[in-house]
């Protein structure tokens, strides 16, 4: 049975992760090992994160300025949570630098070997936490603002990986870079391949473009590591997850989607630096 906030003694064992992201900002409320709520919220101006420390500290998890679910029950967060940040956008950031209680990652905090110094920490921390859902060697593919591919070898070391522009950033740059291609948003379904309208092109052009991809990589990955699990992530890992099971049921099958899987990799660097247990699996592989 999980322990009641006042139980867990003086800060209550209550901690949020942040990972900011190019697009926005993902949230999650610990208590200890156990991930309470996850939640997304665009970028923040120094007005919007007064707003929320001081919803912090009347034990509030969110404000209505942000997207947020709404509470959990009726269950506070302890005032001046511990607030551990991962993030690829210095001036987001840098509008937490005051903040008490803070813990910042960063690559040489991680159990990784063979990175490179300009590595995203959002690619290794999905890394570690690929690796404690489902062991080394491993494929993180992130459907974020940018899409990466990051593979780690079975002694946890940097294979290499690939960047390319996601499925809102391929989508936004056509409307941009182009005079006549109208703005499309992201499609909630898989798109037909062969469009007879301007929107259903630019879906189908972004969708089973990037599939095809992804598809070759992970291929090429298998080639390599036979027996690697390939985990999908991100705000765009659902279509590409869909896109997979139409196209290749066969790689579908052997991917594993594990939407907060960032989280589960500050989690592992929080136990680590605490002295704390390794944590074992606490999130559902599921979109
Ligand atoms: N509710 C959403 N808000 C923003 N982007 C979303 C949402 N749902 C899906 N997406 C897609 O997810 C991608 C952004 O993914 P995300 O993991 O949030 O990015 P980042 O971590 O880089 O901020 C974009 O391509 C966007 O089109
Ligand atoms: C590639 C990224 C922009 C992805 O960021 P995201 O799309 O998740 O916001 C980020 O991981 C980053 O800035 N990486 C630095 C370069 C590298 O990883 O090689
Ligand atoms: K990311």
């Amino acid at each position: 049975m999980s322990k009641t906030a006042t139980e867990l003694g003086s800060d209550q064992g209550n901690w949020l992760a942040l990972s900011i992201g190019n697009s926005r900002l993902h949230w999650a409320w610990f208590q200890g090992e156990l991930c309470k709520q996850v939640w997304h919220s665009p970028h923040l101006d120094p007005a919007a994160r007064e707003k929320l420390i001081h919803a912090w500290n009347r034990g509030e998890l969110w404000d209505g300025g942000l997207e947020y679910p709404g509470p959990l029950g009726d269950e506070a967060i302890a005032p001046n949570p511990p607030l551990w940040i991962a993030s690829v956008v210095p001036q987001q950031l840098a509008l937490w630098q005051s903040y008490r209680r803070l813990n910042i990652i960063t690559l040489a905090d991680l159990p990784l070997l063979g990175l490179y110094p300009t590595l995203g920490i959002d690619r290794a921390l999905a890394l570690v936490g690929a690796a404690t859902e489902s062991g080394w060697p491993v494929l993180v593919v992130d459907a974020g603002t940018a899409l990466t591919l990051t593979g780690a070898d079975p002694e946890g070391r940097l294979v290499g990986g690939a960047i390319l522009p996601g499925f809102g950033l391929q989508l936004q740059s056509l409307t941009e870079k182009t005079a006549a291609l109208p703005a499309v948003t992201f499609p909630g379904t898989l798109p037909p391949r062969w469009a007879l309208n301007t929107p259903e092109a630019i879906a189908s052009g972004v969708v089973y473009g990037i599939g095809a991809g992804v598809r070759d990589f992970i291929s090429d990955w298998w080639q390599h590591f036979p027996t690697s699990p390939v985990v999908i992530t991100g705000g765009g890992g659902e279509m590409l997850l869909r896109y997979l099971q139409e196209t290749a049921p066969e790689i579908a099958k052997q991917a594993i989607a594990m939407p907060d899987l960032i989280f589960s990799g500050i989690c592992c660097i929080k136990q680590q630096q605490s002295g704390e247990s390794l944590p074992g699996p606490r999130f559902t592989p599921l979109y």
